[in-house]
């Protein structure tokens, strides 16, 4: 027995096409974007947009470079009617936009359409009625013909509207509602019948638009499909070919970038892909998807946070912090690996001079969208070495040499086993003073002075002021250089035997405000390596601070 209820549903259609063409095509420039936020992400919203939501989207995508927004459907509420009539009284619609409304193919609302546009410049008129076949039986109860019929009504209605107003510059739009669940060459004909009412011509075409009203087969039968109409229209010249993707078996940006690739010339889609159901087809994705194969989308993207912000206040509804290239966590890694590529590739993008960006796993330069470097790694217990030391060189200016850094990530995996979260970078940072820089027990660095031996130039004494046990002592020692002579002091008088094996230091800062650090690492008697760190202005004293670190941590194991 099947596990699921697989009886209930059919196999989709195949698209009598063989010599598909799109497969081998590129989407190598920018369609025609319309954004349909405003009506079809707000008919779907649990609260729709009150007039400053409408207003503040209606802004944003005017930012972003949109140049045909669907603003509403006049007819069917109060606050669209309103709204449009607002965009149009106020003159709020820049010269190089054209606003679209949405209308069922019913005289009453085709009328109220048109009242609701007057006085506009130019504006596309989209009337729609639905071709599926079970429409057409369950919902308009009528035949092949009623339901061409109601189309072309529809579009004869709108043309005499439009021809009364000639002081606007109308476009027409039309849409076989459920398009992919009508008989593709019903679909055909049905549009066809609308562009004999319109007698569209190249310099003045109408929109036919395609839309996956719900989405019920793979994308690449939608692009089938595309390609289908795409070559047959007999007015192909003389209209734009529109997409309207839904998202209901996860592929809509797929299914919009297919249909580009079969022919369509435009997309109609949402901001991160709100919508009916599981949402229109999102232009984030599919602009940025441009942008990520060096095709320009012709629209701004320069500050994706903003934009969600503004989308999540319009909608509000949250941006899924996965989302592609525009949720809070697409660009961070956790883990050790990730991290470690990452902090390679992007020293090496710093290092090369090509331009061209190439770091694993970051499929775009997080800032070209506005996203923070700060947010690309992060830290928790599937981290490692290498997304620790990025933060501490990246926040703190602090570059652990390469053994140094597997020790630290050793104290911070343990912290963020112990408590199981995220460790933020100044919870690394306090770890990190803690572990070396503020390490001072048993014995503290406070002073020293040395002095060269008469026989020999390069051995030296030193005279070193420490507290031990919160009391000051002076320890006294001899050695070819002051770190050797002061390690020689100091192991004498904690009775653990070091020796350093490397040394290394940088500058963190600059001017006035410099600092040295200063690593030692050193092995103990029976073998183990340490690390010490010391961090001061003067950089003999940065050394020895980190000598006394060394010498503190040893003494504790
Ligand atoms: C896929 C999409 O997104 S389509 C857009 C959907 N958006 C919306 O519906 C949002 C706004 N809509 C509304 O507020 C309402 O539907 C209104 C105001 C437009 C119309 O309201 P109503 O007339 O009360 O009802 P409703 O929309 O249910 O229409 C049903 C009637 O219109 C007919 N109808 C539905 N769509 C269309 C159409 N596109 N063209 C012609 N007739 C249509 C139906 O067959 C039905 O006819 P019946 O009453 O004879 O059975
Ligand atoms: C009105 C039409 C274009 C629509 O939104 C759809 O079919 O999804
Ligand atoms: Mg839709």
């Amino acid at each position: 027995m099947n596990r699921m209820p697989v009886e209930k549903y059919r196999m989709y259609d195949r698209i009598p096409l063989t010599d598909r063409q799109w497969p081998d095509k590129i989407v190598d420039k920018a369609p025609i974007w319309c954004s349909v936020d405003l009506r079809d992400g707000n008919q779907a919203l649990i609260e729709p947009m009150g007039p400053d939501r409408k207003r503040r989207m209606f802004e944003l995508l005017v930012k972003m470079g949109f140049k045909e927004i669907e603003i509403g459907f006049p007819s069917a509420s109060q606050t669209d009617f309103d709204f449009t009539r607002e965009l149009i009284e106020k003159n709020m619609i820049p010269e190089d936009v054209t606003v679209q409304v949405l209308t069922q193919a019913r005289p009453h609302l085709i009328e109220r359409t048109f009242e609701a546009l007057k006085g506009v410049h130019r504006a596309i008129v989209h009337v729609y009625n639905s071709t599926s076949t079970t429409q057409r039986r369950v919902v308009f109860q009528q035949d092949m013909a009623g339901i061409k019929q109601i189309a072309v009504d529809g579009a004869q209605l709108v043309r005499d509207f439009a021809e009364k107003n000639p002081e606007t510059d109308w476009r027409f739009q039309y849409s076989p509602e459920s398009y992919t669940q009508t008989e593709i060459e019903y679909a055909l004909e049905v549009c066809e019948a609308v562009m004999d009412v319109w007698e569209p011509t190249p310099e003045k075409p109408c929109i036919i638009n395609l839309p996956a009203t719900v989405e019920v087969a793979p994308p690449n039968v939608y692009a089938d499909s595309i390609e289908w109409m795409h070559r047959r229209f007999t007015r192909r010249d003389s209209m734009i070919l529109s997409v309207h993707p839904h998202n209901d078996r996860g592929s809509g940006v797929v299914a919009a970038e297919f249909a580009v690739m079969a022919g369509a010339d435009r997309i109609e889609g949402t901001l991160f892909g709100n919508g009916e159901r599981t949402g229109n087809v999102d232009i984030v994705t599919l602009g940025l998807n441009m942008v990520a194969t060096g095709v320009d989308p012709h629209l701004d993207f320069s500050n994706v946070p903003e934009m969600r912000k503004v989308v999540e206040y319009c909608n509000q509804l949250p941006v899924h912090p996965r989302h592609p290239y525009g949720g809070d966590l697409v660009f961070t890694a956790f883990s050790g690996s990730h991290q470690d590529a990452i902090k390679k590739g992007l020293k090496a993008m710093d290092d090369s001079n090509s331009g061209v960006w190439d770091v694993p796993y970051l499929p775009i330069d997080p800032s070209d969208v506005g996203a923070s470097y700060e947010a690309v790694i992060r830290v928790n217990s599937q981290s490692g070495k290498g997304g620790v030391a990025y933060i501490l060189e990246n926040d703190y200016g602090v570059r652990m040499p390469r053994n140094l850094q597997i020790e630290f990530s050793n104290v911070i995996q343990k912290i963020a086993d112990e408590s199981g979260k995220e460790l933020s970078p100044t919870m690394i940072w306090d770890s990190f003073q803690e572990t070396y820089l503020d390490n001072e027990t048993p014995y503290g660095f406070v002073n020293h002075i040395t002095q060269s031996d008469t026989h020999a130039s390069e051995v030296r004494a030193i005279e070193a002021k420490v507290t031990k046990g919160g009391e000051e002592v002076l320890l006294h020692g001899r050695g070819n250089g002051p770190i050797d002579a002061y390690v020689n002091a100091l192991k004498a008088d904690a009775g653990v035997d070091i020796s350093v094996m490397d040394y290394s230091e940088h500058a963190i800062g600059e001017g006035a405000n410099a600092m040295a650090i200063a690593y030692v690492e050193a092995r103990t008697a029976d073998g183990k390596r340490l690390f010490g760190v010391g961090r001061h202005p003067n950089i003999v004293t940065a050394s020895l601070k980190a000598v006394t670190c060394a010498v503190n941590r040893a003494s504790a194991l």
